[in-house]
Parts: C-alpha cells; structure tokens; sequence
C-alpha cells in the first residue's frame, strides 16, 4: 500500500490532542502570581494585552493594550508579539515569536533590568499546573535553598544538594550564592559561579525546579516541571567519503514532558541512532536538539544530570553484587551530602522499580540477560531522571517482565517523567502516547499516537505498519511532512559548567574503592597475575649459572629477564582495564565522571597490584638468584625492589594508555608483544645502540629499568667473561651504569616521568570519548 490522501492530524476533532495543555504562571507588576491553562479557553488563537478585550489581560504599563497572542498550530503552542511597544524578551533578546517549551520563561519590562512594574511568564507544557508556593523575603538576611528541611525554601528532590543555594542581603541588595552544589544553579540560563547580584523576577533553576526571585517574596513551584525534547531537523550521516550514508533523514520531533514514546521501525532503521542523537550521544551531521528550549549540544555539561540513559550494551560490573553496584553509582551520580539512609532507600526504590530484590545480593555476573538489563535501568533510576531515554529495555524479557516494564514506564511518565525507548515490541505500544515510526533510510514516516496511526496507514494491525515503512520509506514520510511543518524552537543561549577539585577528590575516593573491590571480587584473575610474579622469578632463576653479580654478561641477562618480567607483569595489569568498561565509562563520563579521578583511580589500585607482584618477583629473584653485595644508596635488594616497581607502574600506565585506545579488549590484548618487542630491542641489551636507534631507546621503559638494576649490581665493575677465561681485553664502562647515586636516581624519576606522561596522554584519549559515535 502507498500513501494517498491527505489527513490532519489534529484539527480534524474537537478533543483535545495530547499536548495541547499548557500552564502559564503570570507574575505581573505587583500582582500576586496567577496561572492559566491556555487549552482552558478552548480555541487555537489567545490573545492578551493591557485591553480589557483581551483573552489574557495584564495589568503592567508596560504591557500594550494588544501585546501578543498565543496561537496552536500542529500540536504546538506558539507566543507572537503584535507590533507592541516593549515587545517580548525571551533569553535577554527580543523575540517576534517563539514556539513554547516547557520550563520557558518570557519577560515584557522596559529592556534594560527586570523590574517589578514588568510582567514574567513561566510555560509548563505538563498536564498538572504547577503549584506555586510563596516565601515572604521580609527581614530574612539569609534564604537557604536546597534537600534539607532545615533549609528556608526545601526541595525534598534527590539530584538536589542538601543546602544547594543561598540568597543573601547585603543593605538594599540581593545576591545569590551557589554553595558548591553537585548540579549547579542557573540564574536566568547562566550557570552560577561565584556571587551574583539579584534582579527583580529573576528566574533562579535548581535541578528543575523554579524560583523566581522578587525583593518581597519568593515564589517557587516544587512541583517537578516536566522536560521536553524538540528534535529540529536532524540530519546523521556515518562513514566517510564516498561511502558516507544518511541514518537520520531531516527528523522533526517534538516529545513533551510527561510523555511515554516508543521508537520502533525496521533493523538498521535508524532507531538507535536517533535516540543516541537525542540523548546526547551522537551529535548530528545538521540540525539540533532542544531539551526545554536549550540546545543539547552547546549546553551538554549543563544538562546532562537531568538525562538517564539505558544504552543497547549493559553498564553494569559483572564482579559486584547487584547493591554494591549501585552503593557506586550512588555516590558517584548523587550530591555528596546526601547521607546513607538517603542514598539506600533511592538504591532500594531503584531495585523495587525494576522487580529485582530477591537478587540485591548476587553478583552481576549470575544475573540473565534479562536482570541485567533490568539492573542496568536501576543504575539510571538511581538519580530519578526527569528524562529517561532507553534502547530496547524490553530485550531479553518474557513477555510477562516486558509488560511489567513498560508499566513502570508508564507510572514515571505519568508522575511526569518523559520516557524515550527504543523496542523491537509491539505488544505494549498502547501505553505509549505517542509512537515514532522510522523507515528505511532514517526517515520519519509517522509521529503520533499508536490510534492515529492506524489510521494514517489505513491499517488495522502495528506490525502492517513495518512493510509498509520499509518499502516505501519516503512516500510515508512526505506525506507525514506534508501533514506536519518542521519544529525550530528558539533556544537558550551556553550554559557554563564548572565541576569543582573537591567533586574529583570526593569521585577519585569512590573509583578507588571500585576499582579496588572489583579486582578482589575477579579473585581468578587477580590470583593468576599475582602469581605469575615468582613464577617468572623461578623460571629465570633456571638459566643461572652461579656467576650471577661476579660477571657481567650473565648478571646483565638476568637483570634484563627481571626487567622484562617487571614490564610484562605491569602491561597485563593494565592492558584491558579501560577497554573491558568502556560502555560503562562512557556512560558515567555522560553522567559527570571525572576523567582524571577515573584515570587516577586505575594507576592507585594497579600500584598496588605492581607493588606486592614486583615483592613477589624481587623477593623470589633474589632468593633464588641472589644480590649484588653493596648498593648506591641503601640495601641492594631494596634497591631492586624500587626499580621493579617502578618499571611495573610505568608499564601499567602505558598499558593504561593502550587500554583507552581501544574499544575492544581482545584487540587490545593483541598489542601486548608488539610493546615488548621495543623493550627487548631498545633496552641496548641484544644490539648495540647508535643514531637513530639511540634516541628511540630513550622511549624504552626497558632501557631506564636496566640502567636502575645495572648501576646497583655496578655492571661496570664486574669482569667480562672472556677476561675471567684469562684473555686480557678491556671493559669499556658504560657511562650509564656507574655505581653512583645520581645515575640510579635519574633512572627512577624517568621511569616516574613516563608514568605521568602515560597517564596524561592516556587522560587526553579518554577526552575523545564523547565524540565517539554512538
Ligand atoms: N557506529 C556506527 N558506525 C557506522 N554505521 C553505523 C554505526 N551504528 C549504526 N550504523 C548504521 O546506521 C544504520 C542505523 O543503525 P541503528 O543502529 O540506528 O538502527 P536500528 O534501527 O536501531 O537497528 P536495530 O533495530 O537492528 O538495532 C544501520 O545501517 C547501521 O549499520
């Protein structure tokens, strides 16, 4: 079947189309705050102005007698100005018109400060009004804002900090201070840093909750507003050059808060790449994403707390019990004051929303496909995101735990929650309001509810609808088009996004413990490298012949086997570490994951890791092996011990590095030997070093490692073997094998060195990580 007629969506009925209420909350001049419902006056074009013929009348001089209108076109509700005097101030600029989102705000004042003679209106697209509370400024020198009931206005919402603002008075004055809060504070769309002087009507953001600042009273709605999602023109094309393909063709979307929207379509459709684009996962070749008015893109930092995301992979430890995983994500994703009766009742939520409390104990690992997925979603619940995008939850689950899912959905969109999913199910589409159906190509051939588009199709069952939008693909989607105008809503300006020293300290401590416990839990693994370290002390002590710190080639073969061993053990640790998690780290890094806490967590628990295998592999050395009799600067062995692990740590962050060039653990696994070999034939052991192949050996851990061993076993001193079998030839002295201090200590702070560059250049890759595609 192709596409024939043409239908209207929405004006064909008098009911109303979801999406259709919208709450504007009036602060004009000194009145007290009012709200109205634009759908309550039951017609597509509202005007207000000063005159009393007005739908909407203001009471502000400054507002014309005919000021504006709101119009409904497509599903939208769009405010004009009317040619009046003080127009319309959205974003601090002037506007002649602008499609309202939720948690907008549009001021009429003279253009130079807020004043309290001006008006401000605040949008809330949602189905409940907002209920505005009010708290009387009077004498107050000091207003706490934040979770603590102790504070003068309390938001009882977890993503909020516990005292998270304050405004304070200073004489006539206002200011507002951000108190180091995990989320941040937004006055009038900028990001609070520092104190900031305050205006009348202004508009202060806490997580999303409003409060709008006037020097008599304190209006705040804690009500949550909702989150919209406006997809503008959307263009993705992967690959490159010639072979380049477009997976999203000109997508125009427009999901308003409360909402439960499915994404379904044929494979390779372009569902996942669409939603990636609409999280923020994937930015697209054109166009742009609004979350509330502001572009996504631009403002990432700023919104990415409010965005819970369950991608295709899970992003859960297989090597922590399902509690401990999220006692991590916990600390890591909620405000650091919250306290530990806080933090375990939102896990406890989070488990009970996704059915999984007879499991809170097991280990990840021994979960199905299906609990996984299901624990993966309670990772994100964790933060109770406003807005929740999920790539096929429903995979892997008996029809029986899918329904159940998709009515826990259900009940987040309803408590006004806006909930994206990707599903390959058509069996609980009804509880969706709306679904978007892709075709072939990326392309948009229908947008609307599950009702309407049985009806746009002509068909009577959802999976027809598959065929159709596979086959013809574009037909579909012109005739949805012709039907429905591309969204472009205004937006919002950059947010700036600050994450503080004490937030990386406080994440470092948290990734540490992490990282230390899963690498307890994986007890195999860590045994079988923490043997590994006398086992190769043992098998060198086999190829020695007694003359070991008596003559110099064989002490110098044996303290570069120890050398090799001490890299190779380091580069296991390590090599997979990053890679193995990637799509956890990906997620987190999304989430506010501090790149430099996660890198220094890793080097904290691998040297540890390095520092009992290099005891190991020194201690069995030199027990079986022996030790030279004097050292430069203390004990012989003490100075082994140091070069080892040293040489282990510094391998361990290039394996480190290694481990963030790749996505894929076994790949990364396969440049293990191609690593040693520059170690074997640069350390200037087997060949001979001039030129060129000098200066590489420079980059050799090797090298550095075998100077370190060489100075304290005083390679230069001992006697060569063809001069212990009496024939008189000279040994010439290696400058870097004296036995004097500064030689064995400018071996260690390169061997340092190399570390820290490791771990920066290693920190610099990871930075790539968002714009990984998706
Ligand atoms: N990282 C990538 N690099 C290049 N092409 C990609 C990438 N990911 C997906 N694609 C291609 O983009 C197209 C859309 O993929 P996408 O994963 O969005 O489809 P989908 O509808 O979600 O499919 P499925 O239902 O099979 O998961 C496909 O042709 C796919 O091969």
């Amino acid at each position: 079947m192709q596409p024939s007629e043409k239908t209207s969506l929405y004006r064909q009925s008098d009911s109303l189309p979801p999406g259709r209420d919208c709450t504007v909350t009036i602060f004009d001049a000194n009145c007290s705050p009012y709200t109205v419902n634009l759908a309550d006056f039951r017609k597509p074009v509202v005007t207000f102005g000063r005159a009393a013929g007005n739908d909407i009348v203001f009471a502000s001089h400054l507002v014309s007698h005919s000021h504006g209108q709101f119009e409904y076109i497509n599903g939208q509700w769009i405010i004009r100005d009317q040619g009046s005097t003080n127009g319309l101030i959205y974003n601090e600029m002037g506007i002649a018109q602008h499609i309202i989102s939720n948690g907008d705000f549009i001021r009429i004042d003279d253009g130079v400060e807020t004043i309290s003679e001006g008006v401000l209106l605040v949008f809330s697209a949602g189905k409940a009004p907002n209920r505005w509370e009010r708290f009387p400024v009077g004498q107050n020198q000091k207003i706490t804002i934040g979770r603590s009931s102790n504070c003068s206005i309390s938001f009882p919402n977890i993503s909020t900090s516990n005292i998270h603002a304050e405004i304070l008075r200073e004489g006539d004055r206002y200011y507002l201070v951000d108190c180091q809060s995990t989320n941040g504070t937004i006055l009038n769309g900028e990001r609070v840093s520092g104190k900031i002087v305050l205006h009348e009507k202004d508009v202060i953001t806490i997580t999303d909750s409003k409060i709008i600042f006037t020097s008599s009273d304190i209006y705040y709605c804690r009500t949550k507003t909702g989150i919209s999602v406006d997809v503008s023109d959307v263009v993705i094309r992967r690959g490159k050059g010639k072979k380049s393909f477009v997976t999203s063709n000109h997508v125009n979307l427009g999901v308003r808060p409360g909402e439960l929207v499915a994404i379904i379509g044929g494979s390779g459709a372009g569902k996942s790449t669409i939603l990636n684009c609409m999280c923020g996962y994937l930015p697209p070749t054109q166009g742009s994403v609004y979350i509330n008015g502001i572009n996504l893109y631009q403002n990432f930092d700023s919104l990415k707390k409010i965005i819970g995301y369950v991608p295709q992979s899970d992003i859960v430890y297989d090597n922590l019990t399902l509690w401990d995983m999220l006692v991590y994500a916990a600390k890591l994703r909620l405000p650091s004051d919250i306290n530990t009766t806080e933090r375990n009742a939102a896990i406890q939520r989070a488990i009970e929303t996704v059915e999984l409390t007879d499991k809170q104990n097991s280990l990840v690992k021994s979960l199905s496909g299906g609990q996984r997925k299901r624990a993966s979603i309670a990772v994100e619940l964790l933060s109770d995101p406003n807005l929740l995008f999920l790539d096929e939850p429903a995979s892997g689950l008996d029809p029986g735990t899918e329904r159940n899912l998709m009515h826990s959905l259900r009940l987040m969109a309803d408590s006004g929650k806006t909930v994206i999913l990707v599903t390959h199910s058509v069996l609980q589409l009804a509880l969706c309001d709306k679904v978007v159906f892709m075709g072939k190509g990326g392309n948009l051939c229908f947008y609307g509810s599950q009702k309407e588009a049985l009806d746009f199709f002509g068909v009577a069952d959802t999976v027809d609808i598959y065929n159709l939008i596979t086959d013809h693909a574009e037909q579909w989607r012109d005739k949805y088009n012709s039907m429905v105008p591309p969204v472009s809503p205004a937006h919002y300006a950059g947010l700036s996004h600050t994450r503080n020293k004490k937030q990386r300290i406080k994440q470092l401590c948290i990734l540490t413990q992490r990282c230390a416990k899963l690498t307890v839990n994986d007890r195999q693994r860590t045994l079988l490298l923490v043997c590994q370290a006398p086992v190769l002390a043992f098998l060198i002590s086999l190829v020695a012949t007694g003359k070991q710190f008596e003559q110099y080639e064989m002490t110098k073969s044996l303290l570069f086997a120890l050398s090799c061993s001490a890299f190779w053990v380091g580069m296991l640790n390590a090599i997979q570490e990053v890679c193995k998690e990637r799509t956890i780290l990906k997620r987190e890094y999304m989430t506010g994951l501090s790149l430099s806490s996660y890198v220094g967590s890793k080097i904290g628990v691998l040297s540890v890791l390095c520092i009992i295998q290099s005891f190991l592999l020194t201690s069995m050395f030199t027990l079986l092996v022996g030790v030279p009799e004097e050292g430069v600067l203390f004990h012989p062995y003490l100075e082994l011990l140091i070069t080892t692990i040293l040489t282990a740590i510094s391998s361990a962050a290039m394996g480190l590095l290694v481990s963030s060039l790749f996505s894929n653990a076994d790949r990364a696994m396969t440049i293990a030997p191609i690593l040693l070999m520059p170690q074997i034939l640069f350390s200037g052991l087997i060949f001979k070093l001039e030129g060129a192949t000098q200066a590489i050996s420079w980059f050799a851990v090797c090298r550095w490692s075998m100077e370190g061993y060489g100075t304290t076993a005083d390679l230069n001193g001992l006697p060569l073997k063809l001069q212990e079998e009496g024939i008189a030839i000279p040994h010439e002295a290696e400058s870097f094998y004296e036995f004097t201090a500064d030689n064995l200590i400018t071996a260690w702070c390169i061997l340092v060195a190399f570390s820290v560059v490791f771990l920066l250049l290693a920190r610099i890759v990871l930075s790539k990580l968002r714009k990984e595609n998706a």
